[in-house]
């Protein structure tokens, strides 16, 4: 058969699926349809039985038995619901482009024809018309080349002969690229989606994921999984395959809330939150690092990254360099954890428990508790036992203080309404106690503070903790004087309810070792991206928040946007340190597609390690470097963006930090399509945009200008990372503008890319 024809007789197939498709829609919402009025119906129910007389106590009881009963009605009608939702939601991502792929197979003498899509699609008769991608069987697509290959069964591995692979592009249900394949996915439609506009949203790469993309996606063995990916390698695509891919795996035991993916900024998350719901998937929690200190340590402002990034940019002195460095370490919450059980005969800071205005318990109590327990037991332990004494005072206060007096006449103040309500709240049955055990039930709530208070281990205090440990610590890297600023320092901070980074991890640490809290057992999953931006403290702080989940990181050490100014680290060495006793993977990503071979090469040449940089070969234009004369800057700025937003939707401005991005947007500030972006923003709007470089982590822009590459502005090497990661922003345009003097990182590039105005 020549292609044509081969051609024909797949679109007939491409017709005939898009028609079955159609009207699965339609059985689809006529049972929706059907579902919505049943759960209404129930709904309705539901709302009158609750009308019944309540004032028996007798009627209560079954009042509450058929509430309880008509409450799981609505709940088994709503899933219902939603699971005709989701089918519909599936049955629409297949709409207009059903499958991208086609894999021809021999098995036990059997031929078969696979074709694969973002979900499963069967006929009445049950037999599968598309296969969804994550499917054992699917592999075969991603990883086979032809001839006999191999794919995971219930019952072991299986052997095939793959005979012929092919690939779609289908759009509006029209063939518009086929190819056969002996590659993975084959260059012609790589390119083809490679060259797309970008979008505000972050796209599927379901039907081109690449072969190490790939093991990233499916790989199911691993405690940690490194990856460390070039610019544009395809990083934070694969995270969301990866999601979508365990959670096909994992339906009955995992869900989307046992995942957390730690992202950037509020931007990006917006920007990745597409890939899923074209999956059929929901998406994954996702929290940034410092919403997560900040949860953790409530009612004490901590610093960002970003807010630091700026710090920083202005002034860093060597000693500081030298404690962050120190403190940043997996090693210094060990030490803290050390320098704990070593001092056993000390009390840890006790804190009184305030009730209505006054002590309930004092800290001295708390602490005379502490110091009665065991001094051979773990911290923890004494801890335990001083907390369970101290509930177990607040019970025997309770069935001490029912019977006082203002407790009875409390009691006797309460509306018919609310001493019913404690009745049935608590199944108090009718007896000769009756009214003690209501006023104790009473007394439960109305003390429910301290023992919340309790519960949470609010009357320890792990600052003072802190401070008193970093008094205790033997060092050296530091004059004693310089260490004892920096604990005044921290306490100063405390007292105005503000913490830095490196201080919020080591407390929540310490904290969570005397208090044996802090743990998060229903976490499966943690995906980190950027992970260059993260210390090892904070690594180890989130592996132990999270003991039964495994690790994805992801992260590109040329990226090291945002502590390359103290920090120069290996990111792979140092990762797989401090996970030593774990099974952990290494990957490395060296294939860029975000950006045109000409940007791409450009970029590489920035690093000192830059030949391991692979570009994909897509042509493009030559990046352009325009060195401007101090007075013209502004006015060259402005021109090139504007004449750059006529061909590309998105123009970014990207400057080193907030300041210049405010000092760029009060020249542009007449323009209506000129947005200056913040921390704030939650979607990336099209036209000129203006933004820090530290906003623009992970995301991607048609055309890219670099403001400002300037000797005074980029003076030396350790400014590299900050212009890679700028560079390598951009899919099909970069221009650098210049203020005066060339950078010295740009003093190498050939004189035709360089331009004088
Ligand atoms: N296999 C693929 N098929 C199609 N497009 C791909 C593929 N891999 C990556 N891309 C595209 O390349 C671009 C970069 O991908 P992504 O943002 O996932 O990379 P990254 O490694 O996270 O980048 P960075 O570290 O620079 O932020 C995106 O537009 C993505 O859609």
């Amino acid at each position: 058969m020549t292609i044509n024809q081969s051609k024909e007789s797949e679109q007939k197939r491409v017709d005939q699926v898009a028609g079955k498709i159609e009207r699965q829609i339609e059985r689809v919402d006529a049972s929706i349809a059907q579902a919505h009025k049943e759960t209404s119906r129930i709904e309705r129910n539901y709302g009158e039985n609750t009308k019944v007389n309540t004032t028996e106590v007798d009627d209560q009881m079954e009042t509450n038995a058929s509430v309880q009963q008509q409450k799981q009605l609505v709940a088994l009608a709503v899933e219902n619901e939603n699971i005709l939702n989701s089918n519909r939601l599936k049955l629409e991502n297949l709409q207009g482009s059903p499958y991208f792929g086609r894999i021809d197979i021999v098995e036990d003498g059997e031929e078969d024809t696979l074709y694969i899509g973002t979900s499963t699609l069967q006929d009445d008769d049950g037999e599968f018309l598309i296969y969804d991608w994550r499917a054992p069987i699917s592999g075969i697509y991603y990883n086979g080349t032809l001839g006999k290959v191999t794919y995971p069964t219930p019952n072991g591995t299986a052997e095939v002969e793959l005979k012929k692979k092919r690939q779609f592009q289908i759009v509006h249900n029209k063939i518009r690229n086929m190819f056969d394949t002996n590659e993975t996915v084959g260059d012609e439609i790589l390119q083809s989606v490679l060259s797309e506009y970008s979008d505000e949203y972050l796209k599927s790469i379901v039907a081109t994921i690449q072969h190490e993309q790939n093991i990233i996606i499916r790989d199911t063995r691993s405690d940690v999984l490194l990856v460390q990916g070039v610019a544009g390698s395809g990083k934070t695509s694969a995270i969301l395959q990866r999601v979508a891919y365990l959670l096909y795996h994992s339906r009955t035991t995992m869900n989307a809330d046992n995942i957390v993916l730690f992202s950037p900024n509020k931007l990006f998350s917006n920007y990745i939150s597409e890939v899923l719901p074209s999956l059929g998937e929901r998406n994954m929690r996702q929290v940034t690092l410092n919403e997560f200190i900040s949860l953790r340590l409530t009612g004490v402002q901590v610093e960002t990254l970003f807010e630091r990034y700026e710090k920083d940019e202005r002034n860093l002195p060597e000693t500081t360099i030298k404690m962050r460095l120190y403190k940043e370490s997996g090693d210094f919450l060990e030490h803290l954890e050390q320098l704990e059980n070593d001092h056993r005969e000390h009390t840890p800071y006790f804190e009184d428990i305030i009730f209505e205005g006054k002590p309930f318990f004092t800290g001295d109590e708390i602490a005379e508790i502490y110091q009665s327990t065991n001094p051979a037991y773990h911290i923890p332990d004494r801890f335990l036992k001083t907390k369970n004494a101290l509930i177990k005072r607040l019970q025997r206060r309770i069935h001490e203080d029912r019977n006082e007096d203002w407790v009875q006449a409390e009691i006797d103040n309460l509306s018919d309404e609310d001493f019913q309500q404690i009745i049935t709240d608590h199944n108090i049955e009718e007896s000769a106690n009756q009214r003690e055990i209501i006023a104790e039930e009473f007394l439960r709530e109305r003390y429910a503070p301290i023992y919340n208070a309790l519960l949470n281990n609010y009357f320890f205090n792990p600052y003072k903790e802190y401070l008193f440990l970093l008094n205790e610590m033997q060092q050296s890297l530091v004059s004693d004087s310089v260490w004892q600023t920096m604990i005044e320092s921290i306490d100063n901070q405390i007292e105005a309810h503000k913490l830095n980074l490196s201080d919020s991890v080591a407390i929540l640490y310490l904290r969570d070792f005397v208090t044996d809290g802090g743990i998060n057992h229903a976490i499966q999953h943690i995906f980190i991206d950027e992970v260059q931006d993260y210390t090892m403290a904070q690594l180890k702080y989130i592996s132990h928040a999270f003991p039964n989940a495994k690790m994805t990181l992801l992260g590109d050490r040329s990226q090291d946007v945002l502590t390359s100014s103290y920090r120069k680290n290996d990111l792979v060495t140092e990762v797989n340190e401090l996970f030593k006793k774990k099974r952990i993977t290494t990957i490395t990503l060296n294939q860029s597609y975000r950006s045109t071979a000409e940007i791409t090469n450009f970029a590489k040449k920035l690093l000192p390690n830059g030949d391991e940089v692979k570009a994909f070969s897509r042509q493009g234009e030559d990046p352009v470097i325009k060195v401007f004369n101090n007075d013209d800057y502004y006015q060259g700025l402005k021109e090139t963006a504007k004449e750059l937003n006529k061909k590309y939707d998105t123009v970014a401005i990207l400057a080193r930090n907030q300041a210049q991005a405010e000092q760029i947007y009060t020249h542009f500030s007449d323009e209506s399509i000129v947005t200056l972006v913040d921390a704030d923003f939650r979607s990336i709007p099209k036209g000129i945009l203006i933004l820090p470089i530290y906003l623009a982590k992970g995301l991607e822009f048609d055309a890219v200008i670099g403001h400002d590459i300037s000797a005074k502005n980029y003076p030396d090497l350790r400014s590299t990372d900050v212009l890679y990661t700028i560079c390598t922003r951009a899919m099909h345009s970069l221009t650098l503008c210049v203020d005066g003097e060339l950078s010295p990182l740009l003093q190498k590039e050939p004189q035709n890319l360089i331009s004088e105005h």
